[in-house]
Formats: C-alpha cells, sequence, structure tokens
C-alpha cells in the first residue's frame, strides 16, 4: 500500500489555478526528486502533502488515512511527516542539541536523558557533534541544515518532505548536506524532496516526478527521465537552463 498518495488534488489562489489535478504516490523507502520549471507548483504540491497548503479539491491519503476527512487528527499525522525547509526554522535561542531534543520531550514526551542521547546519536549522524552546544546564529548554513534534518529525524517520521533544502546554501557546503540525505534514503527513508540538484535527482532518488504548469509531466525513474529530454522539449528547456 502507498505510504502517501494524493488524488486529483487541486489549488487556485483566487482564479490562479497553481495545481491542476495531481495523482502522485509514494510506497515506503522510496525516494522521489520533485523537479520542473520556476513558478510550476512544486512547493504548492509539496506543502499539501501535509496541509500546510489546503488543497482546493481532491484527496491526499496518508498511512491509510484521508488528512481532509472531517474530525481527523493533523497534529498527530503531521508529527510522522519531517518537513525541512530552504529556511531551516531553527529556534534561535537554544543549542543545536536543545534544537534536536525539545520536540522529542514535547512531542513524544521523551525524557531529557533519552531525548538527549537520541539527539546525541543524530548529531554524529550529520557529523556535528562538534557543533552540539553552539547556538544557530554562530552555525554556517549548511550546519542549521543539518541540525534541521538531524531535528525532524528525531521525530522518527514515516516520511520526511524536503522543500528546496539547498537553495539557501553556499555552494561549497550544498554537498555537506546532500551527503546526509542521501545517507537517509540508504538508511531506508521515505523522501520527498523538492529540489533544484540534478545530481541527487539522478543519483539518488527512485523517481523523478516533473511538475509543470500544475500539472505532473512526467513520473519516471531517473534514467528514463534524462533520456526523455531527447524527445521531450519541456524537459529538454528545463535542462538546459539548471545544469
Ligand atoms: N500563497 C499564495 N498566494 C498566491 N499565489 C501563490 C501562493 N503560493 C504560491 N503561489 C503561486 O503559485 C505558483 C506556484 O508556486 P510554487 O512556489 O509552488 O512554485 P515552484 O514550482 O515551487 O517554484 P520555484 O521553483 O520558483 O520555487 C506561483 O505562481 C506562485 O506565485
Amino acid at each position: 500500500m502507498a505510504l502517501l498518495e494524493t488524488k486529483e488534488i487541486t489549488k487556485s489562489y483566487g482564479d490562479h489555478h497553481v495545481l491542476k489535478g495531481i495523482d502522485f504516490t509514494i510506497e515506503p523507502g522510496e525516494v522521489v526528486a520533485v523537479i520542473g520549471p520556476s513558478g510550476g507548483g512544486k512547493s504548492t504540491f509539496l506543502r499539501c502533502l501535509n496541509l500546510l497548503e489546503t488543497p482546493s479539491s481532491g484527496h491526499v491519503v496518508f498511512d491509510g488515512e484521508d488528512l481532509l476527512a472531517p474530525k481527523v487528527d493533523l497534529d498527530r499525522l503531521r508529527s510522522r511527516m519531517g518537513m525541512v525547509f530552504q529556511q531551516f526554522n531553527l529556534f534561535p535561542n537554544m543549542t543545536a542539541l536543545k534544537n534536536i531534543m525539545l520536540p522529542q520531550m514535547d512531542v513524544l514526551k521523551l525524557s531529557k536523558k533519552d531525548a538527549e542521547a537520541r539527539a546525541m546519536e543524530l548529531l554524529e549522524k550529520v557529523n556535528m557533534t562538534h557543533r552540539a552546544h553552539v547556538y544557530p546564529n554562530r552555525l554556517s548554513g549548511g550546519q542549521k541544515q543539518r541540525i534541521a534534518i538531524a531535528r525532524a529525524v528525531a521525530m522518527n517520521p514515516k516520511v520526511m518532505l524536503f522543500d528546496e533544502p539547498t537553495s539557501a546554501l553556499d555552494p561549497e557546503v550544498v554537498h555537506d548536506v546532500l551527503d546526509v540525505m542521501a545517507g537517509l534514503a540508504a538508511d531506508g527513508m521515505t523522501m520527498v524532496v523538492v529540489t533544484h540538484e540534478m545530481g541527487f535527482a539522478r543519483k539518488v532518488a527512485d523517481r523523478v516526478v516533473f511538475i509543470d504548469g500544475g500539472k505532473i509531466a512526467a513520473d519516471l525513474p531517473p534514467e528514463e527521465f534524462f533520456s526523455e529530454a531527447n524527445t521531450n522539449p519541456r524537459i529538454r528547456s528545463f535542462l538546459e537552463k539548471v545544469l
């Protein structure tokens, strides 16, 4: 059974029809890269998956539950969907370690000791043990993003949603973050990643979803997607711009 599924979702702002009927599924353990031209609706689509945006019509089904059904416990379901944003969103008045500990204590009700042990494990996983006691304003963008990823992973999500996680970073640290994401993929994390990083789409993703003009215009394994450029002018023109 699909872990996460959308059925014919649309999203309009007034008479601006941003998503025009998106059917999408992801199985447990899959990594999907969502790419496409600017303004095509990628971020809007991603934000509809955990209802940060409410679709205008259609359904979003996560772990067998319709997120748009009346009386659904959205907070409970959302807590199982990690989200990583372009702009980190760390708590500025807490160290890296505390940033990772707090949601575990608040939401998962872990003891301080258990939350700290788990946070230290994750700091090691994202190669940030040496920055555990540093506040966000002393961290580089790449370091902040690795802490944001560790914080999301600490919640034991069933799926992680990434919205252009490397777009705000200096080029020299992009690979540190992509390496952490590739490590998560190798560990079997289910991931939907809106990205402009074609190397990630090609090497790490199981499928590439190309969103163009509010629709999924291609949903293919990476090798097939990148060879479609030979025959599909929209994909060719997009790849010519980003590569
Ligand atoms: N809250 C909003 N109100 C009105 N229009 C919006 C809103 N959010 C997004 N849009 C519009 O929806 C369209 C799609 O935006 P979206 O951010 O989803 O595209 P994108 O494919 O992620 O683009 P990019 O690669 O540039 O980030 C854009 O025209 C944008 O202006």
